[in-house]
Formats: C-alpha cells, sequence, structure tokens
C-alpha cells in the first residue's frame, strides 16, 4: 500500500481454512471506475450502506476504501500509473473489493486493466448470475424462464495477451518457428499475419469446474453445462471439455448416462456440454434447459452479455471474480464504462448494486442481500426505471442514476 490509499477506521477481512472472517466492520476497497463509473459509484454505495443499516440496525457498516485503477490512478499517482501496485496491494491485503468499469482501447494502446487485475489476483472465477425481475422489458418472450449463473473461466485462453502484430518481429519468428520448425502449412497469408496463443490448462480449466460444479451443489441446482467449441479447437476448448468431465468423476462421483458422454452426480445433478454456437442459439429457444454454465474466458465473455439481454440488458447483470482457494474477490459488473453517458446521471446503476448484493452475501450478510434483491423487484414493478428500461416500457416515470437509488432506499 502507500500514501495515496488512505485507510479509514475498521477491521480486515482474513480467511481462516477456507472460511472467511467477516469482522462487523470490514474495509473493503472499491474503484469508482472510468467513464459513467463515478456515477454509478455515487448512487450504488449510498444503496449498500443502505441495506447494511436497515439490516443491521448501525452494529454492522462497512468501511470503504478508495483505491485506485485506470484514468483516475493516472490523475493520482501520475502519467502512465494505470494500475498502481498499491492498488493491487490493497487488493490483496484486504481479500474482498468491488470496482466499476474501466477502459481499454481497441487495438493499440494499454492492455485491459480489468482483465490484468484478474490475472494479477489470480480470481480464476467469473461467475455472473442472470437472473429476471418481474416487469423489466426483455426481448424474449419467455424471460422468466432464464435463471442461469455463468462460471467464465477468468486467467487464461487468448485474455492471456500473448499476440503478435503483422509485420513485427514477433509475428516473423511465430511465423518462422511455426513453418519452419512445426511444418505448419496451413497459415493462408503467412507475411501479413498477426498471431495470437491460446493457453487452456487442465488445472485452470479443473480449478474452474470445480467451483462450478461445488456452487450447483451448495444451491441446489439442476444441471451444469460445459460450454465449447471443442470440435474445431479440438486441444484447447475440447481438452476444456474433456478435463471438465474428467474432473466430474473424479472428484464427485459422476456416473455416465446411456454411455456418456453426459454425468449424474450423486443427488441428482447432470453435467453435459454443449457446442457454444449451439448453445447461443438454445439459450434463446430453449432457456429453461439450461442452469449453470462452465466455460471458457471468451465463451464467457460472449455468452454474459447475450444471456444479460435476455433479462434487460447489461444494465442489470452483476458479477464477481474470485479465487475460491485463497477468497480473494473483486465484485464488478459485466458492462463496460458507457462513455457517452459519462457525467449525465443517467446511466442504470442495477448492475454495480447487484454486484454489492452478491459482495454482502459473500460476506454472510444475506438480510442486507435480501433487501436489496426485494427492493429492486419493487421499484421495477413500480415501473421506476433509468433510461435503458424505460425506452422499453409502456408508460414507465423514468428517472435518472441518483433517483433510482432514492427509490431503492424508500422502497426497502
Ligand atoms: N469490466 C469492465 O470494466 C469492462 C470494461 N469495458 C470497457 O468499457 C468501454 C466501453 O465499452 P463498450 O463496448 O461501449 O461497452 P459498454 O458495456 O460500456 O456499453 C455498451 C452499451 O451497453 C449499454 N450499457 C452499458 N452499461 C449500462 C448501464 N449501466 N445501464 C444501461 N445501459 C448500459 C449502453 O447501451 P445503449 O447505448 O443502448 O444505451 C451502452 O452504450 C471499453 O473501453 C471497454 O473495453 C467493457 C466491458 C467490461
Ligand atoms: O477489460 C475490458 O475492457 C473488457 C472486459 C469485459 O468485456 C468483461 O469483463 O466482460
Ligand atoms: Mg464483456
Amino acid at each position: 500500500m502507500d500514501n495515496h490509499i488512505k485507510v479509514p477506521q475498521g477491521e480486515k477481512i482474513t480467511m481462516q481454512g477456507d472460511v472467511l472472517n467477516v469482522p462487523n466492520n470490514p474495509i473493503v476497497p472499491f474503484v469508482e471506475g472510468d467513464g459513467t463509473g463515478p456515477d454509478i459509484w455515487k448512487a450504488s454505495v449510498r444503496v449498500l450502506d443502505a441495506a447494511v443499516e436497515k439490516a443491521y440496525g448501525g452494529q454492522r457498516k462497512i468501511s470503504w476504501m478508495e483505491v485506485y485503477a485506470g484514468e483516475k490512478a493516472t490523475q493520482v499517482y501520475g502519467e502512465n500509473e494505470w494500475l498502481p501496485q498499491g492498488t493491487l496491494d490493497a487488493f490483496d491485503e484486504y481479500l474482498v473489493g468491488i470496482k466499476g468499469p474501466l477502459t481499454t482501447p481497441v487495438g493499440g494502446g494499454i492492455r485491459s486493466i480489468n482483465v490484468a487485475l484478474r490475472q494479477e489476483l489470480d480470481l480464476y472465477a467469473c461467475v455472473r448470475p442472470v437472473q429476471y425481475f418481474p416487469g423489466v422489458p426483455s426481448p424474449v418472450k419467455n424471460p422468466e424462464q432464464v435463471d442461469m449463473t455463468i462460471f467464465r473461466e477468468n486467467t487464461e485462453d487468448i485474455y492471456a495477451g500473448i499476440e503478435y502484430m503483422a509485420g513485427t518481429e514477433g509475428a516473423q519468428k511465430m511465423r518462422d518457428f511455426l513453418v519452419n520448425e512445426m511444418g505448419v502449412t496451413k497459415i493462408r497469408f503467412p507475411d501479413s499475419s498477426s498471431f495470437g496463443v491460446k493457453p487452456v490448462s487442465r488445472e485452470g480449466t479443473e480449478r474452474l469446474v470445480r467451483a462450478a460444479i461445488q456452487y450447483a451443489l451448495d444451491n441446489g441446482r439442476k444441471s451444469v453445462t460445459l460450454v465449447h467449441k471443442g470440435n474445431i479447437m479440438k486441444f484447447t476448448e475440447g481438452g476444456f471439455r474433456d478435463w471438465g468431465y474428467d474432473l466430474a468423476k473424479r472428484e464427485f462421483g459422476g456416473v455416465e448416462i446411456d454411455g456418456g458422454p453426459w454425468l449424474q452426480l450423486p443427488g441428482g445433478i447432470v453435467i453435459k456440454d454443449v457446442i457454444a454456437d449451439a448453445f447461443l442459439q438454445q439459450i434463446i429457444l430453449r432457456p429453461a434447459e439450461y442452469d449453470v454454465i462452465a466455460t471458457l474466458n471468451l465463451n464467457g465473455d460472449y455468452i454474459s452479455d447475450a444471456l444479460a439481454a435476455q433479462v434487460g440488458g447489461i444494465g442489470i447483470a452483476p458479477g464477481a471474480n474470485i479465487n475460491y482457494v485463497t477468497g480473494h474477490a473483486i465484485f464488478e459488473a459485466t458492462h463496460g464504462t458507457a462513455p457517452k453517458y459519462a457525467g449525465k446521471d443517467v446511466i442504470n446503476p442495477s448492475s454495480v448494486i447487484l454486484s454489492g448484493e452478491m459482495l454482502l452475501r459473500h460476506l454472510g450478510w444475506t438480510e442486507a442481500a435480501d433487501l436489496i434483491i426485494a427492493s429492486i423487484g419493487k421499484t421495477i414493478g413500480q415501473k421506476v426505471v433509468t433510461y435503458d428500461f424505460a425506452r422499453l416500457m409502456d408508460n414507465p416515470t423514468q428517472v435518472g442514476t441518483t433517483a433510482f437509488g432514492d427509490a431503492l432506499i424508500a422502497n426497502m
């Protein structure tokens, strides 16, 4: 940590064995985020604090500690300081944190700070529950049938960032290695190709699939579906499928149904798999058949936004990045910075509020978390919504970010 970070009164959350030890006034680091991040955080923190106050009457309170990443870090720490070591140290030391979205340029420029945080802290499971709140406008006929939790592998795949731009020395070396040493003949335009590497490991797959199955067991879910493109990428995405099934047999007692490959665990949970493109049409046509989803990093990114759209969009799509072994967790919305709405106090804060709800539940503060869920349901039921829902509803009361937060607090 460093002297840019002001540590508030409070205590650290710690991990004892595999159990989180949560004091009544835990210090929780937060990153406000770029673009609409500050608008959203301002509303969200009030809602989270109000829920805790209402649930525990002052016995419990989060001590929020601001840490910096993205554009604000460059203002506080200086040019090119996008992800200061002090921020990484704070998330490491205080275990559980929350962040707003951070900008990543397309093409050149810095690599994703969001991805870097996940990799640096080894937050291997990106957990994104997708649930429907009655009254939310949806493009599908039966959005209430969508009730899935995505477990997206968060540290491997093409997100490792190993890629070489066409024409550079790196790309030429890759080309020469592949053509001359590996005997590859199928690169269509070798001299003008960029190259990327997609590492997918058995260990990385196993810890992600283990977390997904454990979640299914702990939450009384019906199935875990491994989503992959293993027909084409046989050893990476196909490996993910095979290693996932192996783990389900070895560690969870899965037995083959009708000769496999689908498995049934003692207690009834079904482990199945589906190829990613087919999955993307089936979640629209037959969403009720899918429950917990375990998938690779890039598939999980696409699936997160696609599934969010079915229940109202990424304005209401929370998430968490978790390492279940060390206890480290950073909660964050599925959406990005939505920069065109920055500073306008119009954006929907629900994704970050529901990410905070997940954080509270993770701490074991279920009463406060339940208040938030009930209040979002009630407020949407009253048709008090931000622009993203209002434009698809009949006779809504459209409110801004701050006023939506006020309505949530009033409805607790
Ligand atoms: N984890 C992270 O921090 C992430 C960061 N990013 C980064 O964010 C930046 C912008 O990315 P972009 O592709 O535009 O994606 P965004 O998710 O930022 O926004 C795309 C569109 O989604 C809708 N949307 C997003 N957030 C909300 C919200 N809270 N309430 C209502 N609607 C919302 C808006 O739709 P409409 O225009 O219809 O109103 C918006 O224009 C990029 O730099 C990207 O790298 C992206 C994803 C995740
Ligand atoms: O880091 C980014 O800019 C994008 C991340 C993203 O899309 C996601 O986490 O879903
Ligand atoms: Mg994404």
